[in-house]
Parts: structure tokens; sequence; C-alpha cells
């Protein structure tokens, strides 16, 4: 039989209509939705008369214009309508929402994974871009626009194009101070946001089987900003451990038949990729994007790149707009650059393990008197779990704001902003001119990159800080 990737396996098992010359036709086994994309999807169906066929495979969250301080105040008209339209329209069509109330609301992209709803071999996809994150449970999970939505709603199937495979291999170890946002950073930064362009990629090797599910998701989430349909990892011990227990996980024997299975999806031995990438852990340094799109990242220690070292005409005129934008000098170095606030948030990066990695450096420091920040858990359970943990007296005792979990500061479409000008160190995926705000300056990097921001108030090498400090941020880090 042939040999298949962990793509193939997943695309055969979901196909239920081919054609010659067509996309294929994909069943859909996990519908993800939110205030933003939904409304229109829901107005087709009304119009049309149609009902959601699988209200039981759909599940609603509210996080991208929530309010993280105050939940009873939503001043902005578009956030309040479409917050309550997304109640009005899972009521009328019977579909489950974490609303505000809810212990279970959270970022749509940290929720499924938490309910135990993500799971190895499921297609899931949800109308965001940033749904390649649950690609991290060997779940073929991508985003889809409004329209796809409704079909989705109607029929519970897709009509998809196949896409190629694309194998990211990242052997070795990390060094001190290196985590999953940093691998991520790396590949985009070194191959560019349209390496993955009509590519599902697979990330394989010792680095990515070492991680835990939180910093896996990290890798997967910003899969779609190296211009990629999905991110993958085989399933393995880990997510298995992770999902067991979990409130919508498969329990008992049901769940020892579902590892069974799910052991199975991983690539066989030699199965051919499209394309494939080596790196090396020990070639990564901690991150820090310079620019206005991710590929636009740099090891900290780095100088913003001069114009030389870009080939085309096209990256000539985006790194000259984005020097401009960023208000920085080609050959200007990173480190020491001056901060003004600090977002720890995100379905990239607010996940337990990232709270505990910036608390465990904040831990006895204070945050620069130059300096605004937030932590915004990715979930009201990722909250809870950090408070009984301790993590927010750390962080509130040095001076950072603690809130309500929600999108908030990685797209600004909620009160949370950054004032035009000024320079954010955010652990989020997208570092767009006006993502945080109109003018407002993005540097992307790792939650505990963002928690030296915040304590000396400019980016600083981590590295060097461990250095510094003797083995209290080594032992901190690796105790996470
Ligand atoms: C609002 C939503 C459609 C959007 C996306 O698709 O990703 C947002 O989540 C983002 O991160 O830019
Ligand atoms: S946290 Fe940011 S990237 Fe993630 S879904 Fe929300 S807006 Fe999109």
């Amino acid at each position: 039989m042939k040999r298949r990737t962990l793509f193939e396996k997943l695309w055969d098992q979901h196909v239920v209509y081919k054609e010659e010359g067509k996309p294929d036709l994909l069943y859909i086994d996990l519908h993800l939705i939110h205030e933003v994309t939904s409304p229109q999807a829901f107005e087709g169906l009304r119009t049309k008369n149609r009902k959601v066929r699988r209200p039981d495979l759909t599940f609603a969250t509210m996080d991208h214009n929530i309010p993280t301080v105050n939940r009873t105040v939503i001043k902005d008209e578009t956030a309040r309508n479409q917050i309550s339209a997304l109640e009005r329209n899972c009521r009328e069509f019977g579909v489950e929402l974490a609303d505000m109330e809810s212990e279970d609301q959270g970022i749509v992209h940290v929720i499924g994974p938490e309910l135990g709803l993500t799971l190895p071999g499921k297609t899931i996809v949800c109308g965001d871009s940033h749904t390649s994150t649950h690609g991290a449970f060997g779940a073929l999970a991508f985003g889809i626009g409004t329209s796809e939505v409704e079909h989705v709603f109607a029929t519970q199937t897709l009509w998809q194009q196949k896409p190629k495979t694309l194998n990211i291999q990242i052997d070795g170890e990390l060094g001190e101070g290196v985590t999953a946002k940093d691998v991520i950073l790396y590949i985009i930064g070194k191959y560019g946001v349209r390496f993955g362009t009509g590519y599902v990629i697979e990330y394989s090797g010792s680095v990515i089987y070492s991680l835990s599910m939180d910093e896996r998701m990290t890798i997967c989430n910003m899969s779609i900003e190296a211009g990629a349909r999905a991110g993958l990892i085989a399933p393995d011990e880990t997510t298995f451990s992770y999902i067991k227990g979990r409130k919508y996980a498969p329990k008992g024997e049901a769940f020892e038949r579902a590892v069974e299975q799910w052991k199975q999806l991983a690539s066989d031995e030699r199965a051919v990729y499209d394309k494939t990438a080596v790196i090396h852990g020990d070639d990564i340094g901690p991150m820090i994007t310079w620019g206005t799109n991710p590929g636009m990242a740099l090891s900290v220690d780095k100088r913003v790149p001069v114009l030389d070292s870009y080939l085309t005409k096209e990256e000539k005129r985006e790194a000259e707009r984005a020097y401009f934008y960023m208000d920085l000098t080609p050959g200007q170095p990173l480190e020491n650059l001056p901060v003004q606030h600090v977002f720890i948030g995100s379905c990239t990066n607010s996940r337990i393990h990232d709270l505990r990695e910036a608390a465990a450096f904040v831990q006895g420091k204070k945050v620069a008197s130059t300096v605004r920040a937030m932590v915004v858990p990715g979930s009201e359970a990722v909250k809870r779990k950090a408070e009984e943990e301790g993590l927010d007296a750390i962080f509130t005792a040095a001076g950072f704001e603690w809130r309500h979990s929600g999108c908030s500061m990685c797209l600004s479409m909620n009160d949370d902003a950054v004032p035009e000008g000024e320079r954010c160190a955010s652990t989020s995926n997208r570092n767009f001119e006006g993502r945080q705000g109109k003018g407002a300056r993005t540097h992307l990097v790792s939650p505990i990159m963002a928690a030296a921001a915040a304590v000396y108030g400019q980016f600083t090498d981590i590295r060097k800080i461990s250095d510094k400090e003797g083995d209290h941020h080594a032992s901190a880090v690796s105790s996470s």
C-alpha cells in the first residue's frame, strides 16, 4: 500500500465526494464559531429557511470584541451588535455558546483544545485564520470565509482543493531562553511569509516532539503566517495525556479505543512530501520582529537588516515602508530598543505554559515605570488555573494588569489598543500596520522576551540576563 503522510490520511478519511478536475468535498467533524465571522452566515441560513445541520458538531464562543476588564460595558456599537447577534443566533439555531459569563469562555483556539473538542483525526474549521492552531493535535484544521461558514452550517461539508504537503523537520534541541515562539518566528523569518502557500505544513523532528501541547499549538498557530493552509503535528503520548479527562473528550474504554486509532495517524515511514526543509534547534535564538509582517524577524542580538540583503524589488519596497512605519534605521541594533507597552496574550501565547514562563521571569521584579503591561489569559479556565498557582499575584505585584480572557490587544477590536507611534512587545502573531491600533508599532516576541521587555523597558536578550542573574531564570523556565 502507498505510504501516506499524516495529511493524506486525514484527507482520505474525510473525502465524501470526488470528481476529476474539481475540489473534493470534505466532511467536517467540528465547526467552531465566533461573533465576528458568523452573523452573515446565520443570516444566510435564515433567508434560505435552512437549519444548522449538525448543531452538536458546532460550538460558539465570543472572543474578538469583548471587554477584558468590565464585561458589562461594551462601548463599540458594532461589537455590541455582533455579540448580541451571536447570542440570538445560537439560541435560535440550537448551537452551544460559551458566552461572557460562561466558565468555558475564551479565545476560540484556546478553548477547543481545552474542552477536548479538538481531537486527533478530526477535520476542524472556523471562520478564522488561526484555526491552524488545532493542527497541533493531528487534526486537519483550517480557517474558512463567511460564505463557507454558511455552507458548513447547512451541509456539514466543505469543498476544498487538495493542498500539497511540506515537512519542516526541526532537529537537535533548543538553547536556553529559546521557546516554541522563537522556532516559528525563525522559520517564517528564514523562509518568508509565502513559503507555505498552497501547502499544509507538518512539523516533525526531536525539537517538536519534546514540546508540550501548549508549545506545539504556538507553532501550528502561526502556520498561516508562513502562508500555509494548515499546520500539523503527529499525535503522540504527549497529545493523548493532554486530552485524557477533558470535558468533551471520549472517556474510559472509548478513550482507549480512540488512542489506538490516533496512533495510526502518524506519517508512514519514508512517506513522501512535496517539499521538505530541515532546520537545527541550536541555530535558533530569541526572536523579535522588526518590521510589519511576521517574516521580518531576527534573533534579538542582530541588527535591523540593510537593504542590500533584500533580493526582489517588491521586498525592497516592503522593507523601506517597514523602516518608516516602525521608525527604525537599517543597521540599528534591536537590543535596547525602548518599548512602552507589553501584551502577553492571544491564541499564540496565552495558555498556562506561556503565563508560567513569563511569571517565572517576572517574579520579584517590577515593570519599568515607562511601560504599561498587561496579561490577558487565553480563556477563563487558563485564568482560573493561573490564579490557583498564584501567577496573577506575581504579575500584579510587578505592575502588570491582569485581565479577563479575549483577543484583546492582539487586534484591538475591543478597548485595548496601543496609542499611535508607541511600541509594543507582543506575544501575538501579527505585526501588520495598525494591527494593535492606528500607527501602533508591534514587535512579536515570546512570553519570556515580553516579560523581560516589561521589566527593562526595552528589548533585551534573555540569554544575557540569565548570564547576569545566575541560574535563577534557567531553573524557573525548566520547571514549568
Ligand atoms: C477577525 C478574524 C476574521 C481574524 C482572522 O481570521 O484571523 C482575526 O482572528 C485575526 O487574527 O486577524
Ligand atoms: S487572539 Fe488574535 S490571532 Fe487569535 S483569533 Fe483572536 S484576533 Fe485572531
